[in-house]
């Protein structure tokens, strides 16, 4: 895809996201890597009238060099594209479901999206829940680093989910993903819910990729 198409997905996917309420007001940013750095919504903007022309782009050493001022999470979604090989778009969102599990006090932090349907381990993976931080604080980017790569997706705690894929299209339909499964997780709450066993996960893995749409 070259950049004017990416700048047209972006535009297009993310104010899909916002008609389906799956952000709100100026919550939330998206990123697109393109052939010469990154395509990053700027701070402040709403996901659902994003004009391709304003996008701000990044060179490939997270240099601003056009467009509006970028998302103050460019920390974030560049520590993603670091650890993470072949990831070609990042999502963040403050989706009502997965931010209401990312404020619980008793998740389990190593498995913060329960593996509940055989799709959430196809599309998302093992979501990682991270301590809070402030929004903007560059040490985001550091505990996404600290993982190695080694989740696709992870819970910010009290913030919103953040989720990596090969493409614009990936990472949407895996955020979209994540954000059901937290409110099956939350449906289910107090009831003995039955979880895909390991053995189950693993054949899943081996069978489709280790989450993220692959
Ligand atoms: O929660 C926040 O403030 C940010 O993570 C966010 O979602 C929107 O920030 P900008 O992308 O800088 O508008
Ligand atoms: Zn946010």
């Amino acid at each position: 895809m070259n950049e004017p198409e990416a700048r047209a997905e972006l535009v297009r996917l993310s104010r899909s996201l916002f008609e389906r309420g799956y952000s709100v007001g100026s919550a939330g940013n998206v990123s697109v890597a393109v052939a010469d750095g990154l395509l990053v919504t700027p701070t402040n903007s709403c996901l659902g009238s994003l004009e391709a022309g304003r996008i701000a782009k990044l060179d490939g050493g997270g240099r601003h060099v056009s467009g509006d001022s970028p998302s103050k999470e460019v920390f974030l979604h560049r520590a993603f594209y670091e650890t993470r090989p072949g990831t070609g778009a990042v999502v963040h969102l403050h989706s009502t479901y997965a931010t209401a599990l990312s404020c619980l006090a008793d998740i389990d932090p190593d498995n913060a999206i329960p593996p509940l349907t055989p799709y959430v381990v196809m599309r998302v993976g093992r979501v990682r829940l991270l301590p809070y931080l402030r929004p903007g604080d560059p040490a985001l980017g550091d505990a996404i680093r600290a993982l190695g790569g080694a989740c696709a997706a992870v819970l910010l705690a009290n913030h919103g989910p953040v989720v990596a894929a090969r493409d614009l299209r990936s990472a949407v339909f895996a955020a979209e993903e994540l954000e059901e499964t937290a409110r099956l997780a939350l449906l289910l709450r107090g009831l003995p819910a039955r979880m895909l066993e390991p053995a189950r996960i693993d054949e899943l893995e081996r069978a489709f990729g280790p989450g993220a749409g692959g």
